[in-house]
């Protein structure tokens, strides 16, 4: 009998805040830790005492510092930990033959009651060497406990530490979307992508478990799908919607066509240029949600018959410009063509009436007065239209050939019309959603479009319309952007984030300091991989300005460093490297978070954690967050504890002889 839930569908437990994630349970473990358990119990060990500490070595992401995340998973693991007797079962099949039947029921009486755990709450900003967890407690169950624990915080800390990097770099004021669920790493990985995406300083995601899962905002847009799954006004089953102020059922379409021939001398580009399916799908797509309109503008290149003379045209004004150009900011992105979808796509049209079987002039489901000739006799093939250079003005206005400029206003002239149409009746359209072509130029491109709709049309929330950029967006693209300059205010982004693709793994370990009060130290050829050994204490000392000037592991018999006096703050293995501190501020990082079988501290909100990492990341000096170079933050030991690792590490060094 399996004696866990697992909620309809999905793998965690409801249990209010101590939601748990089904899949974590003592099983999820790697082999050797049950096989280390036996013999460790056949060597007598089940009354050793040991010390862990869990801790990285690098950060993550070419950076100078880390956010710490997954601390209450692993509290609510301490807490379930039990094996149940399928568990057993399971394992007297699978371990090796002639394990007695007393270590099963030792098993089977395990729980996580003897264990200690500190830890450096969650959320704040971590250094490599500095314990982010340290536990305490017999020897074979914190040894069980080592890759649970691994598995709990790496891809949390290091999911937080990527959403952390994308918000500093996008700046305060832009939201960001988590909408990687379809790249992750499987469902779980999806999951914990979008909670610890939303702990590093995301605004929301597109998944919708993990917004009821763990209380975060679930938003989105919609698909390309749903404007290619229209091809005429013709399909339209419904144009009808209420008038939010009278109630009077208006036809949307009927208006929308109206404001797009008056749009079209506005955007100058002709309706001829513009995709029917599109504006079909906007309409449906408004009526469906008139409060939450927003749209996909980018499905279609639309290829008019201007189009050859306006290459030429470009052309032209490129090469005159050219004599007196400004600096090329990015001459065909990762392959980018400018405003244009790629790999020579063709998207058709057919005109209204040609594939729903419709006949040209009949059009039964057109009022009499929608007049229809812009789309009637039009057979418009979209092409994929040569790769462009992008050129830019310091202050990022970008010139783009007549024609592209062109094909995106299909989107934002159907766009402009529905949100025009839903003005009329009370409503106002929420923006846009770029998903391809160079977003800076777009962006900019649709905003001005909207201000002058705002100006022209008398609309003035018009320039406040929302723009979303997505397209295998990542740290760099969003540098990119502020430097070349845009409009966007919303960014979507899935697979980058989610895969963490720059850096994918965050490496902590666990590694045995102490045993029975003996410290343990390993040694390695490699200075940096030698651990810390004995049981130890960790401060972070702050200037008079507030910043976190350093962290400073000591042993625990020691005192804390106090405010104002000098401390000797020294490199761990490098002799001449020390400095003398006068902190203004003493942080002991550990709480004890878990003793005698209960959490010992009130766990923090997700939303909690997620105000502590812009708190703790306030902390650190701008130079260590910069994305290039940024300056290492300093972590010493206290002069004692650099003595006691040296003496051991003397001790524990085999001396070679010469022959
Ligand atoms: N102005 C810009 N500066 C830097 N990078 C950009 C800019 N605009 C877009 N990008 C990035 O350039 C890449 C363009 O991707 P891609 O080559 O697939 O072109 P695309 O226009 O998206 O084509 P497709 O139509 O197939 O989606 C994306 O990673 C996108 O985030
Ligand atoms: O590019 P990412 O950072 O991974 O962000 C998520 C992507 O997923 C969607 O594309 P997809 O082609 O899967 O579906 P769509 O039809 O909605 O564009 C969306 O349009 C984004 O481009
Ligand atoms: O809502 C969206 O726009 C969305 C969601 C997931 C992936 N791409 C886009
Ligand atoms: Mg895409």
């Amino acid at each position: 009998m399996n004696d866990r839930e697992f909620g309809a569908g999905g793998q965690f437990m409801d249990r209010g805040r101590m939601n748990q994630n089904g899949v974590v349970q003592p099983l999820l473990t790697d082999l050797y830790q049950i096989t280390m358990a036996y013999a460790y119990w056949k060597s007598d060990k089940t009354d050793d005492t040991a010390v862990f500490d869990l801790f990285f070595r690098n950060n993550p992401f070419h950076g100078e510092f880390t956010i710490f995340a997954g601390l209450e998973e692993c509290l609510k693991f301490l807490d379930s930990f039990h094996y149940s007797q399928s568990d057993i079962e399971y394992l007297k099949q699978t371990l090796p033959e002639g394990i007695e039947n007393e270590f099963f029921e030792y098993l089977g009486n395990l729980t996580a009651r003897d264990v200690t755990l500190f830890a450096i709450d969650e959320g704040t900003v971590a250094f490599p060497r500095v314990p982010i967890i340290k536990i305490e407690g017999p020897l074979i169950i914190v040894q069980l406990l080592e890759t649970t624990l691994l598995t709990l915080v790496n891809y949390a800390s290091l999911m937080a530490t990527n959403a952390a990097r994308y918000r500093m770099v996008a700046g305060k004021h832009v939201k960001l979307l988590e909408f990687g669920l379809r790249r992750a790493q499987g469902p779980d990985g999806g999951l914990s992508a979008s909670k610890y995406s939303y702990t590093g300083g995301f605004d929301g995601t597109s998944n919708v478990l993990a917004g009821k899962l763990f209380n975060i905002p679930v938003k989105g847009t919609h698909a390309h799908a749903y404007i290619t799954s229209f091809s005429s006004v013709g399909e339209l089953k419904t144009r009808l919607i209420k008038h939010k102020q009278t109630g009077i059922m208006e036809d949307l379409l009927e208006r929308a066509i109206h404001h797009r021939q008056m749009l079209s001398h506005v955007l100058d580009v002709s309706t001829e240029e513009s995709s029917e399916g599109e504006l079909a799908a906007m309409v449906s797509y408004a009526i469906a949600f008139p409060d939450g309109f927003m749209a996909l503008v980018d499905t279609y290149d639309v290829k008019s018959r201007e189009t050859e003379q306006a290459r030429t045209e470009t052309n032209l004004i490129n090469d005159i410009k050219s004599e007196n150009s400004p600096p090329k900011i990015k001459p065909n992105v990762n392959g980018l063509k400018n405003g244009q979808r790629k790999n020579g796509q063709v998207n058709e049209h057919k005109a209204n009436g040609q594939q729903n079987g419709v006949s040209q002039n009949g059009t039964k489901d057109m009022p009499k007065d929608i007049d229809l000739k812009d789309t009637k006799s039009r057979t418009t093939t979209a092409t994929a239209t040569e790769t462009t250079t992008t050129t830019a003005t310091s202050n990022g206005t970008a010139y783009l050939p007549k024609y592209v400029e062109k094909s995106f206003r299909s989107g934002l002239l159907n766009f402009s019309a529905v949100a025009l149409a839903l003005n009329d009746l009370g409503y106002h359209a929420l923006g846009i959603r770029i998903d391809s072509g160079d977003l800076a130029y777009l962006s900019c491109l649709a905003r001005e479009t909207f201000e002058k709709v705002a100006e022209r049309f008398k609309v003035p929330w018009f320039n406040k319309l929302t723009i979303v950029a997505s397209n295998d967006i990542n740290e760099d693209t969003i540098l990119s952007l502020n430097e070349q300059g845009h409009k966007i205010d919303c960014f979507g982004i899935g697979t980058h984030l989610v895969t963490c693709q720059r850096q994918p793994a965050l490496g902590c370990v666990y590694k045995l300091v102490e045993i029975n009060g003996q410290p343990r130290i390993k040694l390695s050829q490699d200075v940096e991989k030698v651990t810390m050994p004995g049981n130890k204490n960790a401060y972070r000392l702050y200037s008079a300005d507030g910043h976190a000037l350093i962290d400073l592991l000591q042993k625990v018999s020691e005192p804390p460093p106090a405010v104002g006096q000098k401390v000797l703050c020294r490199h761990p293995f490098q002799e001449s490297k020390r400095a003398y501190v006068i902190p203004s501020h003493v942080e002991s990082l550990y709480k004890v978070y878990w003793k005698s079988g209960k959490i010992c501290q009130q766990l923090p909100t997700l939303e909690q954690v997620r105000e502590k990492v812009q708190i703790s990341l306030k902390t650190l000096r701008n130079d260590h967050k910069r994305t290039l170079n940024p300056t290492p933050y300093k972590v010493a030991v206290s002069d004692n504890l650099y003595n006691f690792i040296h003496d051991l590490w003397l001790q524990n060094a085999p001396i070679g002889e010469l022959s």
